[in-house]
């Protein structure tokens, strides 16, 4: 790790230090910077932070496509938004403290949670059915043990107010043209969806309590990740019978609609909410994206309905993407009963498996022209001439500082930049400044007021 050992006047104000009488201030002390970034985040450093301003920016322009307005909250939220009972991971893994006014505070481990507190903030004013996009960055605590990230940035799409599955056939079209947007295709990707009903009417069948449920969905949701009978030991902890633990683990494997019809019935409301989604989708003209998996559940306590994510088919990562449908959420935080769904879309997995397509784009610094001052007391004009271009919209380096050409031309060379403007004082004296075009290699003396229309003919 890189560290630099820096003298540091420790300063302590008058209050802190206590009265003058306190004696002399504490001695200067060494302190050493590291120069990384706290443990499990990142720093975007130019390179990075294209990939992720080109990332965000695909993630807004289907968030347009669909009509969805952006919103934004505070990383930093009440600790209360966030604490609930079911044992989900994401919960165990708040990273909060008690701030100075003895606030239980906590940063943000998802977005719903706050995007429902904004809505019930808005209260009945707000114009139903609301369809809202955040990308905002989250945070959990990790025991450094696992290396794991402590941050990543989420993309949500989220609808309220809509009780029917249009709004998740609408989520997942979204999610299916960001695919297509970046290049990945349904042979790459696809989207697993099931209803948390189906569950539900298993667990109604053992006479579990409605109260275990989320804790159920949640311990369910692990059954990818650990074996089998650990998952059976922990649903017997919750207290689910040895029959019920049997009875949700072969829900669980149903392969299609039809065997779920079967065990369920075909009036069950799991059954025909997925019926309606897939004929929805397949009018819709996506449905080789999807599957019904009754697999899913994911590990959010909160979802009710449809519950869905997006995996790579070569079976290498995480999931991509996750989300579903969660009627209860804005009625558990006192609001009234809300219909809503959504999904969130981190900005890791989605990096991984555009590296392993080889779609990551190739991305540069974006500048149009450079100008560069032959002498050092034609700055000021070339102050001048860079203002020019750049009242037209040109995007242009004014080198700072004297240089030599062959500088200049390594110089736009490096940035891909398209002309090169030279001030020097011959030109100057005629009015004029030279450009060289840098791709096609032409070079000319233009008159001051003649340089944009020339930089805008030679954009051609
Ligand atoms: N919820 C959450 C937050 C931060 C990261 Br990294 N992963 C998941």
């Amino acid at each position: 790790r890189m560290y630099a050992v820096v003298g540091a006047t420790v300063t302590t104000s008058e209050a802190s230090r206590g009265p003058a009488s306190a004696g002399p201030p504490p001695p200067i002390t060494e302190e050493s910077i590291d120069y990384n970034p706290p443990r499990g985040t990142r720093d975007f450093a130019p390179d990075e932070m294209r990939l992720r301003s080109w990332l965000f920016q695909r993630f807004r322009e289907v968030s347009r496509l669909f009509a969805f307005e952006e919103v934004d909250f505070p990383v930093l939220e009440s600790e209360a938004l966030f604490v609930r009972k079911a044992g989900e991971e994401i919960t165990q893994q708040l990273y909060n403290f008690e701030d100075k006014s003895g606030r239980r505070v906590s940063l943000r481990p998802e977005l719903t949670p706050s995007l429902a507190r904004l809505v019930l903030q808005k209260g009945k004013g707000l114009p139903f059915p609301v369809k809202w996009f955040a990308i905002g960055q989250c945070w959990r605590y990790e025991r450094m043990t696992r290396g794991r990230r402590r941050e990543h940035y989420q993309w949500n799409m989220d609808i309220l107010g809509i009780s029917g599955v249009e709004a998740e056939a609408e989520l997942l079209a979204a999610i299916v043209t960001f695919f297509k947007k970046v290049g990945i295709t349904s042979e790459d990707v696809g989207i697993r969806v099931s209803n948390r009903k189906v569950l539900q009417s298993v667990l109604g069948r053992f006479g579990v309590p409605n109260e275990s449920f989320a804790a159920v969905c949640v311990v369910v949701d692990k059954i990818e990740k650990i074996a089998r009978d650990e998952v059976e030991g922990e649903l017997l902890k919750l207290g689910v019978s040895k029959d019920a633990a049997d009875g949700i683990l072969s829900a669980l494997s149903l392969r299609t609609l039809a065997e779920l019809e079967a065990l369920l019935g075909s009036e069950n409301e799991a059954a025909t909410e997925l019926k309606q989604l897939f004929a929805l989708v397949d009018v819709y003209g996506f449905s080789d994206w999807l599957s019904f998996d009754a697999s899913v559940v994911r590990g959010l306590a909160y979802y009710t309905g449809t519950v869905f994510e997006g995996f790579d088919k070569a079976g290498k990562l995480r999931a991509i993407c996750g989300g579903g449908r969660y009627d209860r959420l804005l009625s558990t935080f006192g609001g009234e009963d809300t219909p809503a769904c959504g999904f969130g879309f981190g900005d890791a997995v989605i990096v991984e498996l555009l590296k392993e397509r080889q779609l990551l784009p190739a991305l540069q610094q974006d500048v149009d022209c450079i100008v560069f001052s032959l002498e050092d007391t034609l700055r000021p004009q070339a102050g001048l001439v860079a203002r020019t271009l750049r009242d037209a919209g040109y995007a242009v380096e004014l080198v700072l500082e004297s240089k030599k050409m062959k500088w200049a031309f390594k110089h736009a060379e490096r940035l891909q930049a398209k002309h090169l403007v030279l001030l020097g004082s011959s030109e100057w004296e005629r009015g004029c400044v030279r450009i060289k075009n840098l791709i096609s290699r032409e070079e000319k003396d233009v008159a001051i007021d003649e340089l944009v229309t020339e930089v805008d003919m030679l954009k051609e």
